[in-house]
């Protein structure tokens, strides 16, 4: 067991997962190319491979269930490249299934032999698994009651995504014995040590597009008085400009009436009243006409693309002194070659700094590459949101109900 805060979490050591038919949930979703629909970062996919061995090496037929992204954006796609990267990292065959919970699905789950491993399509295919609601209405969901018979248990191992209440997520530890996998084992544990709420100055560089997610996080941080500075850049910077009353140009006005942000304006402002120690960039990198310009902020003619030089050189003296670097979320859209300096720039700053890093979230992740990190001093989580959550002691759905699903 792990105990996290008032949570006793079982792990693959409590609960006897042997030759039997095991669900896991785990968190492929990962960075798309929008122009060609290939993913541009397998970070993710190469984390679950202790936990899969595991279950494989003893006797069990293992079953994967991921989700990637959200219906209506672009890197809303069927799991099949996931799975050949699966088969590249795990070094055997993971079938892929174009099927969630249908008859062919539940066939297949049926006869899947002992030691053999697949992969059911992306589980947001089913219109429940969006739902944000109680474990005990999730049980009740057709994915869990189509699903759950076929299995003798559930394992967990997407902390990515375990600030989700949803289906997958949350439903199947109510009727099926359940534990954490190694992954999430290894991360609530690692950050549970790593994170002194003590520690001083801790700064957070938030960024991104997941604006809702953000404004979450960051009322729990300044309430909490946990972040001693908030460096913003991507979307969640033109949030905050937009609630200090700042002018940034009608093209970038449409483009966060278009993704529903501006009715977050008033959260912010309150955030920003609250003595939040938000920073915004001062200059940004736009496109404008084809050109890709720096622009000061207020004299703002071009839609926002990244942070600019001269915000970055602030943010890193912010970053210089700091004892704890907390970063989430890109600066821009790092999907185009064009607009990934902001990032990389605070990212080099932020690992040549002497405090310890704490880096998360599908986009950020991928903007390591292959540089290698002193464990030491950076510690890598596979989580986004749900890092930023967890380090900011909101309960986490997904690890709420492992702690109550027993051991059946
Ligand atoms: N200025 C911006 N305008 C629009 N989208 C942005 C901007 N900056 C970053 N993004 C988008 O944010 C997305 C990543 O956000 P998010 O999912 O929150 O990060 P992570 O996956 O690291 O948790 C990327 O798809 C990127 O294109
Ligand atoms: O990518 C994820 O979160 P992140 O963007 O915070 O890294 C998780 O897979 C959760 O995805 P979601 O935010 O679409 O639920």
């Amino acid at each position: 067991m792990i105990k996290i805060n008032d949570l006793l979490i079982p792990t693959l050591d409590d609960v006897d997962f042997s030759s039997k038919k095991i669900l896991v949930r785990i968190d492929i979703n990962s960075p798309v190319d929008p122009k060609t629909g290939n993913l541009l970062d397998d970070s993710r996919l190469k984390a679950y491979n202790s936990t899969i061995r595991e279950l494989v090496e003893k006797g069990n037929s293992v079953v994967l269930i991921s989700h990637q992204g959200r219906p209506g954006d672009n890197d809303f796609i069927s799991l099949e490249e996931h799975a050949k990267i699966l088969s590249k990292y795990l070094d055997t065959d993971v079938e892929f299934i174009e099927d969630v919970m249908g008859p062919y699905a539940r066939e297949k789950i049926q006869n899947l032999e002992k030691g053999r491993v697949m992969l059911l399509d992306n589980v947001r295919f089913v219109s429940e698994e969006l739902i944000e609601a109680s474990p005990s209405q999730h049980a009740k969901s057709y994915l869990v009651r189509r699903l759950s018979p076929l299995f003798d248990g559930y394992v967990n191992d997407a902390f990515a995504a375990s600030h989700r209440s949803q289906a997958s997520l949350v439903g199947f530890p109510v009727v099926l014995k359940s534990s954490a996998g190694r992954l999430m084992e290894k991360e609530v544990s690692a950050l549970a040590k790593i994170f002194n709420p003590d520690d001083y100055p801790k700064v957070f560089i938030l960024g991104g597009g997941k604006v809702l997610d953000s404004v979450r996080i960051i009322e729990n941080l300044v309430k909490k008085r946990l972040a001693d500075r908030i460096l913003t850049g991507g979307l969640i910077a033109e949030l905050f400009a937009v609630a200090k009353g700042l002018d940034i140009g009608k093209d970038n006005i449409r483009v966060l009436e278009k993704l529903g942000i501006l009715s977050l304006v008033p959260r912010a402002r309150k955030i920003l009243l609250m003595g939040g120690p938000i920073e915004i960039p001062v200059d940004f990198r736009v496109e404008k006409e084809g050109k890709v310009i720096e622009e000061p902020l207020n004299k703002l003619t071009g839609v926002i693309k990244d942070i600019g030089t001269t915000t970055t050189g602030i943010y890193s003296s912010f970053i210089k002194d700091a004892k704890v670097i907390v970063m989430r979320g890109p600066m821009g859209i790092i999907e185009d070659e064009r607009f990934r300096e902001g990032s990389k720039t605070l990212l080099v700053d932020a690992l040549e700094s002497s405090g310890y890093l704490i880096i998360g979230g599908g986009h950020m992740i991928s903007m390591l590459g292959n540089v290698t990190v002193d464990s030491n001093k950076v510690h890598i989580s596979t989580g986004g949101g749900a890092l930023l959550l967890f380090l900011a002691g909101e309960k986490l759905p997904a690890l709420e109900v492992l702690s109550t699903s027993g051991v059946k």
